[in-house]
C-alpha cells in the first residue's frame, strides 16, 4: 500500500473518531481531554524528544516508531483545526 494511502485512511479513521466519540478510542480521548488541545500538543513535543534520542542511538525501529506517533499525533492536531491532509500536501507541493 503507498503511503498516501496509509495517511489517507488514518485520517478518515481520525475524522471518524472526532465525530462519532467511541469511549474505547484514544483518538477521540483527544478530542475530549480536559486539557484541550494541549494533550495532543503535549504528546507531539514528548515523542519529538523520544524520537531525537532514538535518532542518537541509531535505534532505526525506534525511530520509525516514534515518527509514527509524531505523524498519527500530527494527524489529529489537522483534525482538531478544521484543517486535513490536502492543507499539508498542497504546503509541500509549494515547496518543490
Ligand atoms: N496511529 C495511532 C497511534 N499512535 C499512537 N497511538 C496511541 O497513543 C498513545 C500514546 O502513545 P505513546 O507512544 O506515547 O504510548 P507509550 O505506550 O507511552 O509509548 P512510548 O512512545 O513511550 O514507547 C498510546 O495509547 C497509543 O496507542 C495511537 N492510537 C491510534 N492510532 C491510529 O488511530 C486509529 C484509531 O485508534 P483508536 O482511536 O484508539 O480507536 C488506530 O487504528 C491507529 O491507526
Amino acid at each position: 500500500m503507498a503511503d498516501a494511502d496509509v495517511l489517507d485512511e488514518v485520517f478518515e479513521v481520525i475524522e471518524n473518531r472526532k465525530e462519532t466519540l467511541p469511549e474505547d478510542s484514544y483518538t477521540a480521548s483527544l478530542f475530549t481531554h480536559e486539557k484541550g488541545e494541549n494533550a495532543v500538543l503535549e504528546k507531539l513535543g514528548e515523542e519529538m524528544t523520544e524520537l531525537v534520542l532514538a535518532a542518537k542511538d541509531d535505534d532505526h525501529e525506534e525511530i520509525a516508531h516514534e515518527s509514527a506517533d509524531i505523524v498519527y499525533h500530527m494527524l489529529v492536531l489537522l483534525s482538531m483545526k478544521g484543517m486535513d491532509l490536502s492543507d499539508l500536501r498542497t504546503e509541500l507541493e509549494d515547496r518543490r
